[in-house]
């Protein structure tokens, strides 16, 4: 059987990407493609609770290592248990986050050093990459007056470190595109959500013949 692809999507937090993959499932399942849409951290029951574990807000005392530790954990059970088998069944898979959040957040903003996380993530996913990553571009702070304006939204202890923070988060992920160019795609997501939306698209049929 021809394995499904593995699509990953990358950016800082209020970028847009959950509410872009929401609107792809119709349209992908429409299209008769068979595919599945899940999330870092999460997507099975264990990596749920890990995701408890690391973005409750009463954690305040949690070590970097710790924190990089329990997303590569969370990373490896998700890997096993439901995006490998589903790839192997012919399935695309579309993940919200993987190992660049890792190495923009932990590896560039928690100053653990990106070439250090991408060791302790090597040995979590043991080789296996995503095909195609698009990364949505934001100004951190239009991301994060985003999320204050979303009400039912809850906050989370990520989203609670200063703006200094997730500018580094920015510059992270601005040091993983230039070494992952040819798998990362850069998408604009200061717009109307609608294009956005349309920009996915264009990516995904250039790139995977949709
Ligand atoms: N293009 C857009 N223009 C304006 N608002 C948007 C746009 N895209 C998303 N939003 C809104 O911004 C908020 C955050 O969006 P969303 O949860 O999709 O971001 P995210 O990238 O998944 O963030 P996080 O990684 O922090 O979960 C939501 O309230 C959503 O409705
Ligand atoms: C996978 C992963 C995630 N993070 C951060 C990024 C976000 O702030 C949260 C997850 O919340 P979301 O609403 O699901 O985006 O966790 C990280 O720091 N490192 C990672 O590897």
């Amino acid at each position: 059987m021809l394995k499904g692809k593995f699509i990953t999507f990358e950016g800082p937090d209020g970028a847009g990407k959950t509410t872009v993959l929401e609107m792809l499932v119709k349209d992908i399942n429409e299209s008769g493609i068979d595919a599945v849409f899940t999330r870092e951290p999460g997507g099975i029951h264990i990596a749920e609770k890990i995701r408890e574990v690391i973005l409750n807000k009463e954690h305040t005392e949690m070590d970097s290592r710790t924190e990089a530790l329990l997303y590569a954990a969370a990373r490896r059970q998700h890997l096993v248990e439901k995006v490998i088998p589903s790839i192997n069944n012919g399935k695309h898979v579309f993940c919200d986050r993987f190992i660049d959040s890792s190495l923009a957040y932990q590896g560039y903003a928690r100053g653990i050093g990106i070439d250090e996380v991408f060791s302790i993530n090597e040995f979590a996913i043991n080789g296996f990459m995503p095909d195609l990553t698009l990364y949505f571009k934001i100004d951190p702070k239009t991301g994060l007056k985003r999320i204050a304006k979303n009400k039912g939204r809850e906050i989370n202890r990520l989203d609670l470190e200063d703006i200094s923070f997730h500018n580094k988060v920015q510059e992270g992920y601005e040091k993983v595109i230039s070494s992952f160019q040819e798998r990362i795609v850069v998408i604009n997501a200061n717009q109307a959500i609608d294009k956005v939306l349309q920009d996915v698209k264009n990516v995904l049929k250039e790139h995977l013949h949709f």
